[in-house]
């Protein structure tokens, strides 16, 4: 194949550190494909929309498209379930060449749930969801059980159940969204189509749905989902495929194809990719275009395991000059901190901070104007870290997660953690810049 995704991630890795543990597998070469695309080119109003796309998908798994506004997501997944065909190469959906089969035939092969919830007729919910059997009834037949049954258990899998009745454009927009996701699952198909599934949910739909199709993936189903939303498909999917300018830029685990060079190749965007503290996943924050380079001042950051690097690069990127330990040789946030030139204190590896540590990081405390603790783990290990920064005149405490929610080395770690909370400022990660910024001033007398 021309357009090896797998090949295409390793030419655009830059983030080869990151632990690759999420995908057991290579979803892309993993048994047998349930989808094939080779080299598949599609022009629409005399445009190149679809560029030489070939990607092998594995059967049960959950791949996520990703990629800019007008990247080329839905018309891929339009080639995908054979309601568009292509200008050029081959799809094959179960081994079946999905252009060469009647609608009724590629529907009992593909479902799709569509990016729009608008719907112009006011019927049902039930009725809505039925429509997913079409494919599997004859223009005569009557309703068998296996219908009504697979009617009702898209509902109840769905939550929609409660809605039956209610006429579909009397529903609010996540409800209808999760109504075209039951009248899929209805369907029975072995390859589920999503087109930004979560667009209209709430926080709380958006993860249900997203676990939805990750149990169903675990059940057997292959998921083929364009979502917007990076943290999220970094997090539900097995395998993420970025689409630029109608190319694969780059395919394979979320980790590999989310560096910092693709992100800003494909969205024209400097982001910083960390991992979440609490899921472990990998975790993309976009830059304000704003992050100018021009702020002064010097700011120490404590951290440890990677919670520390997207602090670390968003201070960096704003300007700010940086100092950053005590750290383990070898962790996450050390390599980061010597990434953007931070002044760094390190230990050996796995060894806890000593004394000469803690006193070189007391030097870097109070020479910064101000002084970021991480949401670190309160270990036995950092501690003399966290000791340090309490002298700082202007702390700030980034909690990602719960207070309640955090481990402590005992008391004494307790007792530390609880001291810095009241002497420092305590925001959320989309708060770091302004409140650093506010206090930088003030320490330099501004
Ligand atoms: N029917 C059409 N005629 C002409 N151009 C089209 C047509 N449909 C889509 N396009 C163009 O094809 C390109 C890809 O569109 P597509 O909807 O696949 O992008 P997308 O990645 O899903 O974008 P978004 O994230 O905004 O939903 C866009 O430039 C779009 O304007």
């Amino acid at each position: 194949m021309s357009n090896d995704p797998t090949e295409h991630a390793a030419d655009h890795s830059t983030d080869r550190s990151a632990d690759h543990a999420a995908v057991a597998d290579d979803p892309f070469t993993a048994s047998k494909p349930a989808i094939e695309l080779d080299d598949v080119s599609v022009s629409l109003g005399g445009q190149t929309v679809l560029d030489g796309i070939s990607a092998d998908i594995g059967d049960g798994t959950f791949v996520g498209l990703i990629g800019p506004n007008g990247a080329g997501k839905t018309t891929l997944l339009r080639i995908l379930n054979g309601s568009l065909s292509p200008n050029s190469g081959r799809v094959h959906v179960a081994g079946e060449d999905i252009h060469a089969l009647s609608s009724k035939a590629a529907s009992r092969l593909v479902a799709t749930v569509p990016q729009t919830t608008a719907v112009t007729f006011d019927f049902p919910v039930r009725e809505v969801v039925r429509m997913g059997r079409t494919p599997h009834r004859g223009r005569f037949d009557g309703w068998s059980e296996d219908d009504e049954a697979a009617v009702e258990a898209a509902m109840r899998r769905t939550s929609v159940a409660a809605l039956a009745e209610r006429p579909v454009t009397e529903i609010s927009g996540g409800e209808r969204q999760r109504v075209l996701i039951a009248r899929a699952l209805a369907q029975q198909t072995p390859t589920l189509l999503l087109d930004e599934p979560t667009a209209s949910l709430d926080i709380n739909h958006q993860v249900r749905t997203l676990e939805l199709v990750d149990d169903l993936v675990g059940e057997g189903t292959t998921a083929v989902a364009a979502i917007h939303d990076l943290n999220l498909a970094a997090h539900y999917c097995d395998a993420l495929i970025l689409l630029a300018n109608g190319r694969i830029l780059s395919a394979g685990d979320p980790a590999t194809v989310l560096s910092e060079s693709n992100l800003r190749e494909a969205f024209d965007a400097e982001a910083v990719v960390s991992r979440h503290p609490v899921t472990g996943s990998v975790y993309v924050t976009a830059l304000p275009s704003s992050a100018s380079a021009d702020a002064t001042g010097r700011v120490h950051v404590v951290g440890g395991g990677g919670t520390a690097a997207r602090s670390l690069h968003v201070l960096s990127a704003a300007g700010y000059a940086l100092s950053a330990g005590a750290l383990n040789e070898g962790d996450t946030d050390a390599e980061a901190a010597r990434r953007v030139g931070a002044d760094l204190v390190t230990v050996p590896p796995y060894a806890p901070v000593d004394h000469a540590a803690q006193s070189a990081v007391e030097s870097r405390v109070k020479a910064a104007d101000v002084t970021v603790v991480a949401d670190v783990e309160v270990g036995e290990g950092n501690l003399a870290n966290l000791e340090a920064a309490a002298a700082a005149d202007y702390l700030v405490l980034v909690e990602e997660r719960p207070f309640s929610e955090r481990n402590y080395a005992g008391d004494a770690g307790r007792a530390v953690y609880e001291q810095l909370r009241e002497r420092g400022h305590v925001v959320e990660p989309s708060e770091l810049l302004s409140v650093v910024g506010e206090l930088a001033c003030e320490a330099a007398g501004e």
